[in-house]
Parts: structure tokens; sequence; C-alpha cells
């Protein structure tokens, strides 16, 4: 059946709408059946005055998690990790419950308390804490575990950063080398994604890139550019850098099963809700938005101080769409991004 048409008039609409609500700039990259679309709005610099540019790199935040969920599925499909396994007969003496299983980390259902939420209850002073340290996978567990746990393992999702910490410590004990190692091997360099990086925990951003401004709590306190960061505090849960054409590149690459075997893309994308809306939902590491066109596109959202980012595909590969906002901590700037995906994929509203 033909597909709908990018209404890019609406994309462009929703990247203002997210300035209006606070960003400095905004862009979007559409690909499609009748090729790439692109639009942007305001700057990548407020000092420059420099322009958004789609060409230009960022922190993409939990996006990151479908790379580190793709590699460790990929360790799965090689047999050397089994998902319905204790994460403890890999780990042992890491985590204190033996039924928390690699599934329960992918699928947010190991009840490990978001050491984030301490961290950055106050937005700009705990982002200065951390800004230029950087932890230990074993110090950021240690933090979590310091809290109660929020559920009985597998009872209840409930997004954790913790649980992709865990899975970036899967993944080099299982394979012997550092995740940046894994990330290059299985998929940037496969995918040829020449703007793509994991280089934790190096604060710079190389090349043409968007610098981001993270608000404050205090209304009217001025913006912080929180551009350089090590991202310690994130690591294999959201500490890729890349740009519009690579995710577009990557989540097409997955939908078309490039990355994965079939058997493992479908338990990816075997998913269950994750709020009583019923349009939201989680797979392994791995979001589904069903929009109100009927269109289920999958992929993840991310928030980094100074970056807001969205980047999905349909199941079939064949549309994607990558968003970035340069702000945070500034929901309404977040939701009014996230306006892309029903222009994007749901076309021009008829009149
Ligand atoms: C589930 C989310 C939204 S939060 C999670 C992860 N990002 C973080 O955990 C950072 C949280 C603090 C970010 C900061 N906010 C504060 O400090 C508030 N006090 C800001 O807005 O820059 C990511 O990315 N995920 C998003 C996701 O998956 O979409």
């Amino acid at each position: 059946p033909a597909v709908p048409a990018p209404d890019m008039d609406g994309v462009n609409a929703a990247l203002k709408a997210a300035m209006a609500n606070g960003a400095p700039g905004a862009m979007a990259r559409f690909t499609g059946p009748d090729g790439v679309r692109t639009r942007t709005a305001g700057v990548r610099d407020r000092v420059s005055g420099a322009a958004m540019d789609t060409t230009a790199r960022f922190r993409i935040g939990s996006v990151s998690k479908t790379f580190s969920s793709v590699v460790l599925l990929q360790l799965v499909d090689e047999g050397r990790l089994e998902l319905d396994a204790p994460v403890n007969r890999y780990l042992p003496g890491l985590l204190p419950d033996d039924r928390i299983t690699v599934r329960h980390l992918l699928t947010h259902r190991s009840g490990l308390a978001d050491y984030t939420d301490a961290m950055f209850a106050k937005t700009v002073p705990g982002f200065e804490a951390v800004r230029n340290r950087v932890f230990t996978y074993q110090e950021l567990v240690a933090l979590s575990l310091a809290e109660p746990r929020t559920t009985e393992p597998g009872a209840a999702y409930k997004y954790s950063n913790t649980n992709f910490v865990v899975v970036g410590m899967l993944i080099e004990k299982a394979t012997g080398t550092p995740v940046s190692q894994q990330y290059e091997q299985r998929i940037i360099k496969p995918l040829n994604l020449r703007n793509t990086s994991y280089v934790h925990p190096q604060a710079r951003i190389a090349g043409t890139h968007v610098r981001g401004y993270l608000h404050p709590d205090e209304a009217g306190a001025p913006l912080v550019d929180s551009t350089e960061q090590t991202a310690s505090w994130a690591q294999t849960a959201g500490a890729v850098i890349s740009n519009p054409a690579d995710l577009n590149t990557f989540t097409t690459a997955l939908m078309r099963g490039r990355l994965l075997s079939p058997r493992m893309l479908d338990a990816m994308t075997t998913v269950t809700p994750t709020d009583t809306t019923q349009t939201r939902f989680y797979g392994l590491g791995l979001r589904r938005y069903d929009l109100s066109c009927g269109t289920q596109v999958y992929g993840h959202t991310g928030t980094v101080q100074g970056y807001y980012t969205y980047a999905f595909a349909t199941r079939d590969g064949g549309r994607s769409l990558s968003a970035m906002a340069n702000t945070s901590n500034r929901g309404a700037a977040n939701t009014a991004l996230g306006g892309t995906l029903e222009a994007a994929f749901c076309g021009k509203k008829p009149t």
C-alpha cells in the first residue's frame, strides 16, 4: 500500500514549536521511498550564531541504549550469553538477586533503582558535579544498589539507566574488550556510520557539532552550555554521539534485519505497554510508538543535558526519522519535538 508522503511543513512547525518552548535550535531528517527530506530551525551555537546543520553531531542520550541492546543481542545470537540467564551467572555477586535476568535489564523490568534520579534531582548542580567525572560501571551500580529496588524482578516496567550500565558490563565481560570496540566492529564500521562515535570519557565532540543548552530549574535563569561533558554517568546507557543521517541509517538497517537474526529482531520488537495510553511500548532496548494513523514506529528517545533526540523507523525500514533539539530540562520542548513523528510518518492531516 502507498505510504503517506511526509508532511515536512508539519515537521518544520514541530521544530519551531520546540524553539518556542526554549530550544535555541532543532532539526529533523526523514528518509523514505522518495528520498531524504531535511528541515532545520534556529542555531547550533548561540555564541557564534552558526545555523542548525543536519550534518552536525550531537549527544544522542538513551538512543545509545538501542546500540547497546544490538551488541548484546548479537552476543546472544552467537550463543555467548542467554537472555533468560541470571545476570549473576556472568557477573557473579554483582546484583543482590539471582532472579534478575539479562532480559529484565533490556526490558527495564529488573527493579534496579535509577541512580540518576538522585544524581540530577537538582538539575544544574547535579550536572556540574558529574560533568567532568569519570565513573566505573561498578561505581554507578553501587549508587543504584544504595537505593531500594523498585519492583520484584520481572514484575513491572520501570525505566532505569542502571539496566544499561549492567548491559555494558555484560558486553565487556563476554567479549573481553571495551564496549567502544564492540560498537565499532558490530555497528559503526559495518554500517559506515562516519559521524557516530563512543569516545567516553573524552568530553569534547569532534568535528562539526551542535552545542547543547541546559535549562536550569529556576525560571528565568540563563541557559547552561552543557556541550562538553564526559557523559560518564551514562556510558552504555547514553554516551553515544551521532548525527541525523547516521541515526536513520542505524534504525533502518536494524529494522531491515542487517544487524540481528530474524528471530532476535522479532524478540527485540516484541513489546509490552509502558503506560496506560496503550500507544507507548518497550521491547528489548527499543521503544515502539503507535501513531494516530495506525503506523507503528520503532526506535528510541534521548534526553541528555542540552539535547533531546527522537530516532525511529517503520518495521520494514522503509521510512525513518531522526529529530533533535539542542536543549533539555524543558519537557514542553521535548513534547513539541515529538510532533515530528506524526508529521513525518502520518503525513498531512486531511482538512
Ligand atoms: C527516560 C528518559 C526521558 S531519561 C533517560 C536518559 N536520560 C537521563 O537519565 C538524564 C536525566 C537527567 C537529564 C536532565 N534533567 C534533569 O536534571 C532533571 N532534574 C536534563 O533534562 O538534561 C535518557 O536519555 N532517557 C530518556 C529516554 O529514554 O527518553
